[in-house]
């Protein structure tokens, strides 16, 4: 006899309060905005700023940070390819269960496999899932540097770095990109307004 999970042998429980009901409760649309791009690229600036603006109209909001979620959830987790796709896989899913929850769900992580992306993605309704791609010129994640990452893999000290030698791929088809105009970056407060424009022209803000 097999003690392991046999999803022949599971079957889904439904609730009778749906997700439509928690939605009216806080008038507003639960959703996930996907933040990807290279290290040093302003991710966690944008999510952080994003949900503090939220928070300040008045909606639910929660970050899913790849450098805070492999402290706890994917903490036996490295940066091989296999595990790069496991940390997004698990975060999709999570990322899901608050958007079900009627949260706006605000995950940031390098997720730097176009495929993986695109899993979480069809996790959700497409509409459900907004990916926004901060677009950034290497040059300028490497001058920002913050970590002393880039540093390290230039040196030879830290290997499968993204963008120096592991591969990141942009996104071919996302929601909103965030770039810099006549090569000056936009500012945190900046980024965010996009993203919540975004937002309130798709009826996200209201249920
Ligand atoms: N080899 C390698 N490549 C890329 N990044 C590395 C690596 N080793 C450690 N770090 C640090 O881990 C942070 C990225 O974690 P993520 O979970 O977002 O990565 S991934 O989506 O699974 O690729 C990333 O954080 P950010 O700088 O905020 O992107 C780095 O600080
Ligand atoms: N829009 C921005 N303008 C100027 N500096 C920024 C901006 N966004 C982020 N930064 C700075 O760049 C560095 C990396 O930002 P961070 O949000 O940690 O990137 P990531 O999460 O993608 O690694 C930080 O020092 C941050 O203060």
């Amino acid at each position: 006899m097999s003690v392991t999970g046999n999803p022949a042998n599971v079957f889904w429980h439904e609730c009778t309060v749906g997700k439509a009901e928690r939605q009216k409760l806080i008038n507003q649309q639960g959703c996930v905005v996907w933040i990807t791009g290279l290290s040093g690229s302003g991710k966690s600036t944008l999510a952080c700023s994003l949900d503090r603006e939220l928070h300040s109209r008045g909606k639910l909001s929660y970050v899913l940070d790849g450098d805070n979620v492999r402290h706890g959830l994917n903490k036996n987790l490295g940066f091989s390819p296999e595990d790069r796709t496991e940390n997004i896989r698990r975060v999709g899913e999570v990322a899901t269960l608050f958007a079900d929850a009627g949260l706006i769900c605000i995950a940031s992580l390098i997720s730097p496999y176009r495929k993986d992306r695109d899993a979480c993605r069809a996790m959700l309704t497409d509409a459900n899932f907004i990916e926004v791609f901060m677009n950034m010129p290497l040059e300028v994640c490497e001058g920002r540097d913050p970590k002393g990452l880039y540093k390290l893999a230039r040196a030879g000290k830290l290997k499968g770095f993204t963008g120096i030698d592991d591969p990141y791929e942009p996104p071919l088809n996302c929601e909103i990109n965030i770039e810099q105009k006549d090569g000056v970056c936009p500012t945190p407060s900046e980024m965010a307004g996009q993203v919540v424009s975004y937002l309130d022209e798709n009826g996200f803000l209201h249920a």
